[in-house]
């Protein structure tokens, strides 16, 4: 957990609800700093966390079942604010004297909710006595209230969709308020932490700037910096806000892993040596890269073995500028979550992003991770409040793994080749339909499949490639792009009479979840 004492701050267990990232945005968007704790390390986080309120999160396991997660007691214990949000809900009503039954009154997707009674929950969102759109998704519920509690709200299955015990301030929800199809559920979470715990709503990236700036250079002293710099969003913004810290102690490593896109090693250094006066290095590995991953067909496998090859790089540069103490890398939130899996804890393992769950055991240098508690969407705001320029605030997102993670199989030189060209020249057909910055991501991705074709009256039998668009506010969830037919058509066309290997194209239609953006 990092520090941000100069803020209120919420705390959010979670019991491996596929959305609890959701009610973080939604905490952060009302202006309230927060952070989330799987339901097994609360105990020990919550005593000394400062919270000026819990929220519960929902989560696969059953209430009504032995030996299911519950809410430490001293969150109950401690007088602070609750709000339960399904799971979360269920516990706490069970945890304080109520009934909770397993399910034969399932509510999947959309709900009325009829509210029965006011509530400070609801105030200024919706009326005593109105109906309005949430979204369930439960099996199990509460047949008894503990003492104390009133109905607030209701739905057709659920008698106590809403529940109040508004003296000691504890609130439970069955549906979820943290997602859009919840549409006034911001509003409802913002009631929570803005006017139930009190919290000022003054979390700001100009607030999060100073203090990254003061925390960074209360870690670092005055020892030195290498810092992993991609060209991406996150690691410009990352090494930009540490050069501001601790200025020339800073040194950036671009790595070369040969499984860049068309002319980005370049177009990176030259855009970086071009806009800022701070030492660059870029180092060309792909030799070294290339034959590590030649047999390497797991996906984990790859990740793993580029996460180590990235580290030895950084050591072998931090050695040539005399040694260097911290490693910095441009780390989100969303990496952490996706990659860490408690033991025993919530939610599984989907994807060791490189830069978390693929770094080696052993390190020499200690991270510095300013951006480790943010969101993408978070990143770009702080960056423009550093004065990036759009070159690099509005650039796609590009995995460390690169192009590796977009072979999949074994990863071969032609086939990067053949996958290079053709991610191009799509690119190139987005941005001539001004589409770029509409989509939030868009890669081709060479598949390990060949079919037979026909051209020039010819047989062929080459690769197929699968193009790739989604839009997405942060990359926790996404929706796949709505191509005009003949968008799809003009780049495939192209591509296939460009790119020697490809004679088929194909266009992925699949949301997040239940796919996920890169295909490994
Ligand atoms: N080629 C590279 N050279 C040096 N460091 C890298 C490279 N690729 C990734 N990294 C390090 O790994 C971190 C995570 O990569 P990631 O792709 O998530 O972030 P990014 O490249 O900075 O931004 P974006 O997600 O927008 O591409 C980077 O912030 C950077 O520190
Ligand atoms: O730096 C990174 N290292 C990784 O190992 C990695 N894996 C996925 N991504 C990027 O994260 C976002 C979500 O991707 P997924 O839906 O595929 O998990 C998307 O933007 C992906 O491109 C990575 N970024
Ligand atoms: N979304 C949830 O929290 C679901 C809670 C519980 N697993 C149920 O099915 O009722
Ligand atoms: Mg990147």
């Amino acid at each position: 957990m990092t520090a941000e004492p100069s803020h209120d701050r919420i705390l959010i267990i979670d019991f491996g609800s596929q959305v609890t990232q959701l009610i973080a945005r939604r905490v952060r968007e009302a202006g309230v700093y927060c952070e989330i704790v799987p339901f097994n390390a609360a105990p020990d986080v919550f005593p000394g966390y400062g919270a000026k309120g819990v929220i519960l999160s929902g989560g696969p396991a059953s209430v009504a079942e032995m030996g299911t997660p519950r809410a430490p007691q001293a969150v109950f214990d401690s007088g602070v604010p609750v709000l339960g949000i399904c799971y979360g809900q269920m516990t706490m009503a069970e945890q304080l004297g109520g009934v909770v039954e397993a399910g034969h009154h399932r509510e999947f997707g959309r709900a009325d909710l009829s509210v029965v009674a006011p509530s400070l929950l609801f105030t200024g969102v919706w009326e005593d006595g109105s109906r309005n759109q949430v979204w369930m998704s439960h099996g199990d519920r509460i047949t008894q209230m503990p003492p104390g509690f009133r109905i607030v709200g209701v739905s057709e299955n659920a008698p106590f969709a809403a529940i109040a015990d508004e003296t000691r301030h504890y609130y439970g929800l069955m549906f979820h308020p943290e997602v859009v199809h919840t549409p006034q559920g911001g509003k409802v979470l913002s009631n929570f932490v803005r006017n139930i715990c009190g919290c000022a709503g003054d979390w700001s990236m100009a607030a999060y700037r100073e203090e990254a700036i003061a925390r960074i250079r209360a870690q670092v002293g005055d020892g030195k910096v290498i810092c992993g710099l991609s060209g991406g969003v996150d690691s410009s913004v990352a090494a930009v806000l540490i050069h501001e810290a601790i200025g020339e102690q800073l040194t950036c490593v671009f790595v070369d892993h040969g499984l860049m896109r068309k002319d980005e090693a370049h177009e990176v250094v030259n855009l970086f040596r071009g806009h800022y006066n701070i030492p660059l290095v870029h180092v060309d590995a792909a030799d070294m890269f290339l034959s590590a991953l030649q047999d390497v067909e797991d996906p984990e496998a790859k990740r793993k073995a580029i996460g180590r090859l990235f580290i030895d790089v950084f050591e072998e540069e931090a050695r040539k500028i005399g040694g260097a103490g911290f490693l910095a890398q441009g780390t989100l939130y969303p990496d952490v979550i996706e990659s860490v899996s408690f033991s025993g804890g919530p939610s599984v393992t989907i994807k060791s992003h490189h830069n978390v769950g693929g770094l080696p055991e052993r390190m020499n240098m200690k991270l510095v991770e300013p951006l480790r508690e943010l969101f993408k969407d978070e990143v770009r705001a702080l960056g423009k409040e550093l004065g990036l320029p759009d070159a690099f605030v509005g650039r796609h997102p590009f995995p460390g793994p690169g192009l590796a993670i977009r072979c999949p199989g074994a990863v071969t030189k032609e086939k990067l080749d053949i996958l290079r060209q053709a991610d191009a020249i799509y690119l190139d057909e987005i941005r001539k339909a001004g589409l770029y910055d509409v989509i939030w991501q868009a890669f081709a991705v060479l598949l390990p499949v060949r079919t037979v074709g026909v051209m020039g009256d010819g047989r062929t039998y080459d690769f197929v490639l699968a193009l790739r668009a989604v839009t997405s506010v942060d990359g926790m969830t996404a929706d796949f792009y709505p191509f005009d037919m003949n968008f799809l058509g003009r780049a495939a066309t192209r591509i296939i009479n460009e790119v020697r290997g490809v004679n088929r194209v194909v266009y992925d239609v699949t949301s997040k979840p239940p796919g996920t953006i890169e295909w490994e």
